[in-house]
């Protein structure tokens, strides 16, 4: 079984303006994909649709077998608990009035999880290569990498099964990218990671298979190292022309 499947969904702002048009795909656990598209494909709609944040006008959203269903509260904190997310930017993302501690601590408190959370906040502190005495500083002490880091940390500490991550290394510098990048795929042994960028290089280092979105529509998905070197699809060989691709 998936653990999150979108089958068949189409989704809209507005009536007039359809952004999603029979999207189907799969998500399987210790999978990694990668969500590839023009700027305006409606990769992050996806993603809003998945964070429960708006509704498929038509189609579903299978969570296991269970339909997701973001008016249901009980159904929504389980949820939560399993699909988390990392966005592209560490500065807007991290609230610069609050300690790293609070800041990790925060989908545990959402959860409803008593304590201090001390061992589980030290315990993503260290997954993801930061110093335990890091829970005492703000984020503005930190670098745009380390940031990304407190941002991951938040995401595992209440060890999720998936993780979206939208943009998630593309606002580093090169070296920075790479280290997380690096941190991601170690973290992958144990979460599966949905992965938006239009980073191929990013995409082909860190996902098993890939999603090309063209306009709101699915136009070529499989495994990432067929399509990248044989793609299909006169627009993913029009995206990967457009890219500067990494020697493998
Ligand atoms: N809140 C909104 N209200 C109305 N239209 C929106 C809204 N958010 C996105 N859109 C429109 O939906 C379409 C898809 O946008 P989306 O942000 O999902 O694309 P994207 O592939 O993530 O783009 P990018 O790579 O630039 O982030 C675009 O035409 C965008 O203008």
């Amino acid at each position: 079984m998936s653990l999150i499947s979108l089958e068949n969904v189409s989704f809209g702002y507005s009536r007039k303006q359809q952004v999603l048009h029979d999207v189907s795909l799969s998500l399987q656990a210790g999978v990694n994909v990668g969500l590839v598209g023009e700027s305006g494909s409606g990769k992050s709609t996806i993603l809003k649709l998945l964070l429960g944040l708006a509704r498929p006008t038509r189609g579903q959203i299978q969570f296991g077998d269970i339909e997701l269903d973001p008016g249901n509260r009980a159904f929504m904190r389980g949820y939560r608990k399993a699909v988390q997310a990392v966005f592209q930017d560490p500065y807007s993302s991290l609230d610069p009035r609050q300690k790293v501690q609070s800041i990790i601590a925060e989908p545990l408190r959402a959860l409803g999880i008593p304590g201090s959370h001390q061992e589980a906040i030290e315990k993503a502190l260290h997954d993801v290569g930061l110093p335990a005495d890091a829970i005492n500083r703000y984020p503005h002490e930190f670098s745009g990498g380390q940031r990304q880091r407190i941002a991951i940390a938040r995401a595992i500490v209440a060890r999720p099964q998936l993780i979206l991550a939208d943009e998630a290394v593309s606002a580093l510098d090169l070296s920075t990218r790479a280290r997380i990048v690096d941190l991601l795929k170690a973290l992958s042994e144990e979460i599966t990671i949905l992965l938006v960028s239009h980073d191929l290089a990013v995409v082909a280092a860190l996902c098993e298979e890939i999603v090309i979105l063209e306009k709101g529509r699915v136009v070529e998905s499989g495994r990432t190292a067929d399509i990248l070197e044989n793609p299909k699809h006169p627009y993913t060989q029009k995206l990967l022309a457009s890219v500067p691709r990494m020697p493998a």
